[in-house]
């Protein structure tokens, strides 16, 4: 079983992740440069889980529901996939539910809650599902770069102004966890019942 017995396995997966930690820290950076400012986001502060995931072949042409409409609660997620379609996400604009076209020499980059926050609203994180359907089974790995539990999250202060008050108060992120796994039927709007202003 791994990681015992299959090195190779576990080397590359480790390589994965790391590269992956590193390619969501510079996407991070680039938002920070883009807007100005000083990220106020620590390494130190920062925890990453790396999952890989498997859709089994529904079988049929009609579309299987495997993960129903959320948004993500951690900074940013990266996806990578194999050319199985599946993933949809909802536009800011107009609520559309849009396919993402598979390329598996590519990474899909979601913004989750705790980024929305940092950004005080100003950049979108997109709920988003997994339908699948036909005779092959999706394959996916993410990497979810999150605050530490204990950390407080909170808008950015250089993004606060009296133009663009607040528009989410202070929480500890285990605190916001702990509320989104209880309140799960509705995982799309549940940051803003928990920390909308
Ligand atoms: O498998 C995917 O492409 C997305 C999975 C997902 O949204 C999640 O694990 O939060
Ligand atoms: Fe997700």
């Amino acid at each position: 079983m791994w990681p015992n017995g299959n090195d190779k396995f576990n080397e590359t997966m480790i390589l994965m992740s790391k590269k992956m930690i590193e390619l969501s820290m510079i996407i991070l950076n680039m938002l920070r440069n883009s807007y100005g400012i000083g990220l106020d986001i620590e390494e130190g502060n920062i925890d990453a889980l790396f999952r890989m995931m498997k859709y089994s072949a529904p079988m049929s042409n009609e579309p299987v529901g495997n993960i129903s409409s959320h948004t993500d609660r951690n900074f940013i997620t990266l996806l990578c996939q194999n050319e199985v379609e599946g993933l949809l996400f909802k536009t800011s604009d107009d609520g559309e539910w849009v396919k993402v076209n598979p390329d598996p020499g590519s990474f899909i980059v979601l913004v989750g809650d705790a980024l929305r926050v940092w950004s005080n609203g100003r950049v979108h994180a997109p709920p988003h599902m997994v339908m699948t359907c036909g005779e092959k089974e999706r394959l996916s790995c993410g990497l979810f770069l999150c605050p530490k539990g204990d950390q407080v999250v909170e808008p950015c202060h250089d993004l606060v102004d009296d133009e663009h008050p607040p528009l989410f108060k202070s929480f500890i992120f285990l605190d916001y966890l702990h509320y989104a796994s209880e309140n799960a039927f509705r995982a799309d709007t549940v940051l803003d019942s928990f920390a909308g202003i």
